[in-house]
């Protein structure tokens, strides 16, 4: 890439010093990773600040450096200096890609709940009309059928491209993604243009990097500056209100209020939901085999977004009716036991409540839940969650989710704050053991439900990473308890 290309490209320059006449062979955000002849973004971090290792990054070849403080660097190193550095590594990772997400059509799903299994439903129906797609999210990078794993639900604008460049170059039509709060915050996808964007729902989460509910609500909205059409659940209050703030075509949903797609005759049972669809004048009937309220509101989500697209509802309800669930959502373990166990990711107040209410429908003996809060996250979830799963759970016992660098007993302290009186529990460090005893004491008819991990196969301690499968460990202990009888 030429520097006078990337300078035409960058939107918010204040100052240049140095030769222009350099090539730009790659680029780095991390000082440790960039290579000779390559461009350093310098980013003033959380933690760190991204200027204090400019001259690390000159010794490992850095030719260009583009951060935002007033810096004189060695003559033969270019600096650009612009008013946000993280906007800039979009802009000019997108251009040492080829501006890849202008040859994709790109659908975005944003909102505290659901994201991830809207992205599934917007793939499972663009396939089905033929289309080759392409998933970026929490689960991992899906590019056709190949899955990468992804550490975050939004990469980094830098990973994000090359992604994008590698989908351009497999052949991707379509791509479904999960754009996080903390990316559009970031700046992470101001370089691409979304076909679609999909509002799903705003309640707590992620108080400890939003300073506000309003600044979480913003940063969602972002989206939509970035959008050319947009899908909203009207239901939600949050996205009542964004539908009146918005000057983009918007095609609404809901059960309850009036929407432009609308569920009716749902009906909500143990093994899915189905429900009419009704959208401009035409009606179809919808299976979905996943349960809950929310699956309504998900697969309402993805009809909507994909009717913006100019699919056809026969071909939706074809799609959603094969749709099997995702990994790790409402996920059944079953060893052939006479009582239910279901991992599940409900990690927030709002996620739990959902699923609880679900399995409360179906359930013909007791709720045990398993569950726990991540650590270095939004302490304030903590308490509701604890409130949330006494209210709704005949016994359950709270663990460890990620402690991360924090005490795991002040976080399972934290939750039980919330939890109400009379409840029946108990406190088990580890989720192993947790998961042990809520098996060994669940009865025929009994739910077992295991929170907040889902597809995860992890356990974050301190800094360590270490293989845990909720799937697995219930499906050992289910066979040892099945060999006991
Ligand atoms: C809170 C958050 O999002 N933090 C992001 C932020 O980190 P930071 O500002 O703390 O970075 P820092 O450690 O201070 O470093 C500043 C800069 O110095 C650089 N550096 C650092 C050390 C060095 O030797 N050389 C060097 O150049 C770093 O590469 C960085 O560019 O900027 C970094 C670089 O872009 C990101 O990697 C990092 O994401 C971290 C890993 C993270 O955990 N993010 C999570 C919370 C996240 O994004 N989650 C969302 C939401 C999921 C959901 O909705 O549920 C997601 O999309 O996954
Ligand atoms: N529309 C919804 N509203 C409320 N809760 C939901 C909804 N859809 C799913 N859930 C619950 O939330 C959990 C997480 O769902 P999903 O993974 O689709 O959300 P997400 O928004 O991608 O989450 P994350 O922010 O962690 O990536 C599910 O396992 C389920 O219990
Ligand atoms: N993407 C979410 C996932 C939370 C899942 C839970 N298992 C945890 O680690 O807190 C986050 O990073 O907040
Ligand atoms: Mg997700």
């Amino acid at each position: 890439m030429k520097v006078d290309q990337l300078l035409k490209n960058l939107s918010e320059i204040v100052d240049v010093k140095g030769s222009t006449e350099v090539e730009i062979s790659s680029i780095a955000y991390d000082s440790r990773k960039v290579k000779k002849g390559g461009l350093f973004v310098a980013i003033k971090g959380f933690k760190l600040d991204g200027h204090d290792f400019i001259g690390q990054a000159i010794n490992n070849g850095a030719v260009v450096v583009i951060g935002e403080k007033e810096i004189n660097l060695p003559e033969d190193v270019l600096y650009i200096k612009v008013k946000n550095s993280r906007k800039a590594l979009s802009e000019a990772s997108s251009l040492f890609f080829g501006k890849p997400a202008e040859r994709l059509n790109v659908i975005g799903v944003t909102g505290t709940n659901g994201k991830t299994t809207t992205t599934y439903l917007i793939k499972a129906i663009l396939d089905e009309a033929g289309y080759s797609t392409g998933v970026v999210g929490t689960i991992g990078i899906r590019i056709k059928e190949r899955l990468l794993p992804a550490e975050r639900t939004t990469p980094e604008s830098l990973e994000l491209n090359e992604i994008f460049s590698e989908m351009v170059k497999e052949g991707v039509e379509y791509v479904t993604m999960e754009v996080s709060s903390h990316s559009l915050k970031l700046h992470r996808v101001d370089h691409v243009k979304f076909e679609v964007g999909v509002f799903t729902n705003l309640t707590q989460d992620h108080l400890d990097f939003h300073v506000s509910f309003e600044d979480y609500y913003a940063s969602k909205k972002k989206l939509f500056d970035l959008s050319r059409k947009a899908v909203i659940n009207v239901d939600d209050e949050s996205g009542e209100r964004l539908c009146s703030e918005l000057n983009i075509p918007v095609i609404t949903y809901a059960i309850e209020k009036n929407a432009d797609v609308r569920a009716e005759n749902v009906v909500i049972g143990s093994d899915g939901v189905s429900y009419e669809v009704c959208a401009g004048g035409e009606r179809r009937k919808i299976t979905y085999k996943v349960p809950g309220r929310f699956s309504v509101y998900n697969s309402l989500a993805a009809i909507s977004a994909c009717l913006s697209l100019g699919i056809d509802l026969e071909t939706m309800a074809k799609a959603l009716e094969k749709v099997r669930g995702v990994p790790g959502r409402f996920e059944p373990v079953d060893e052939g036991q006479d009582f239910t166990v279901i991992v599940d990711y409900a990690h927030t107040p709002d996620g739990l409540e959902n699923v609880l209410n679900t399995v409360k429908t179906f359930a013909r003996g007791r709720i045990i839940t398993v569950f726990g809060a991540g650590g270095d996250r939004d302490r304030g979830k903590r308490p509701l969650m604890g409130k949330v799963v006494s209210e709704r759970s005949d016994y359950f016992i709270i663990t460890s989710d990620n402690p991360r660098t924090e005490d795991p007993q002040a976080i399972i302290d934290d939750i039980e704050k919330g939890v109400t009186e009379r409840s029946n529990y108990e406190k088990i460090i580890d989720r192993r053991e947790a998961i042990r005893r809520a098996i060994e004491m669940a009865l025929p008819g009994d739910v077992v439900l295991i929170a907040g991990k889902g597809h995860e196969d992890y356990q974050i301690i301190g800094d360590k990473v270490l293989h845990f499968d909720d799937r697995e460990v219930a499906r050992e202990f289910l066979r040892q308890k099945g060999r006991k009888r």
